[in-house]
């Protein structure tokens, strides 16, 4: 069983406005709202591929009972925790020039009885999952140690706890060395805190990462693939060119790849290929945090990973 964890879930609201500037009124051609917050679009793409999986987090008011419901009729299991707030809403204007703008608002505030409330049921919900996927940014109300102490809790149960958040959330999770990572080259260069311009420079930073005894780092490059770190190697994945709709969400369909290839026990070189393959059957869809199953097995074949000892 994969347990997702959204602590930060939002309705994501897509408008498609011609002509989109700043300072102008307009009306929206299209408008699209699904389950949003990074975590919750891992899950529905780990959906894809397996029923075993329940999602987590906090949610609240109208906009977690629209959550619930969209969940509910894409038959994904949930226990999220109720919380007086209300759940957010997150905004991205794309517009025919390709350009997309996001605003995100930042959620509701939670409280201290929330949070242990939610720690009781994660407790309760970890004892049957093998893989815990963390994903987001934290409401407002929860300290940033929040990620660092669900890994020590998962850890202690020798359960494999992927992390992807980014910032001093990320920071200090890492302390707590989870199993996989996945910065994309901004998060890595936020962490390093200095501007990263070749492989060789990834290498080095990714070499400061591992310290902290995290098992897998992934440094994920939108498409140029991914360079992918473990046991003393790194691994280039060089994913083909695919023809690109909307790359938002890729990196948490890279995410859920990784997650379904743990709990189905893929052999390493695979799992690579899987995630990547997710990232880039993403990117092909005009929905965020969807694939298309035939175009992940098409992708893969085209995929080729190089090894090198570091
Ligand atoms: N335009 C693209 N073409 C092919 N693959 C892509 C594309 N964008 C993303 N991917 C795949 O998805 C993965 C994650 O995407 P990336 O953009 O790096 O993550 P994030 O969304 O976290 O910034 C990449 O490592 C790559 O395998
Ligand atoms: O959960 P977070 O970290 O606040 O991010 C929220 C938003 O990020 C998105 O996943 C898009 O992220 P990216 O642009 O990084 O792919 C939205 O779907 C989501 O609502």
């Amino acid at each position: 069983m994969i347990l997702t964890i959204t602590l930060n879930p939002s309705i994501d609201r897509r408008y498609y406005v011609k002509g989109f500037k700043k300072d102008k009124v307009f009306r929206a051609e299209n408008v699209q709202y699904t389950p949003g917050g990074k975590g919750l679009n891992v899950t529905r793409v780990i959906k894809t591929f397996s029923d075993s999986l329940i999602a987590t987090g906090f949610i609240g008011g109208k906009s977690g009972s629209f959550i619930e419901e969209k969940l509910d009729e894409l038959n994904i299991n949930h226990n999220f925790l109720s919380v007086n707030g209300e759940t957010r809403s997150c905004l991205a204007i794309h517009s025919d020039d390709g350009s997309q703008t996001e605003i995100l608002e930042k959620g509701p505030v939670i409280s201290n009885e929330e949070i242990s409330n939610f720690n009781h049921l994660y407790n309760e919900l970890i004892r049957e999952s093998e893989i815990i996927c963390a994903s987001g940014s934290l409401p407002q109300g929860l300290p940033l140690e929040t990620y660092k102490d669900l890994i020590s809790v998962a850890k202690s149960q020798n359960k494999k706890f992927i992390l992807d958040t980014s910032g001093d959330a990320l920071k200090l999770g890492m302390e707590a060395s989870p199993f996989l990572i996945k910065p994309n080259k901004d998060e890595l260069e936020k962490l390093v805190g200095h501007v990263i311009t070749s492989n060789d420079e990834i290498v080095k930073a990714a070499k400061c990462l591992l310290e902290n005894d995290i098992e897998i780092v992934v440094v994920s490059l939108g498409r140029e693939g991914a360079i992918v770190f473990n046991k003393g190697y790194a691994y280039k994945i060089n994913v083909p060119s695919v023809k690109t709709v909307n790359s938002v969400g890729s990196g948490d369909s890279m995410i859920a790849g990784f997650a379904i290839s743990l709990m189905e026990g893929y052999d390493f070189e695979y799992m690579l290929k899987v995630a990547a393959a997710c990232g880039a059957a993403n990117a092909m869809e005009e929905e965020t945090g969807k694939v298309n199953i035939n175009n992940v097995r098409n992708i893969i074949n085209g995929i080729n990973i190089t090894k090198l000892k570091i």
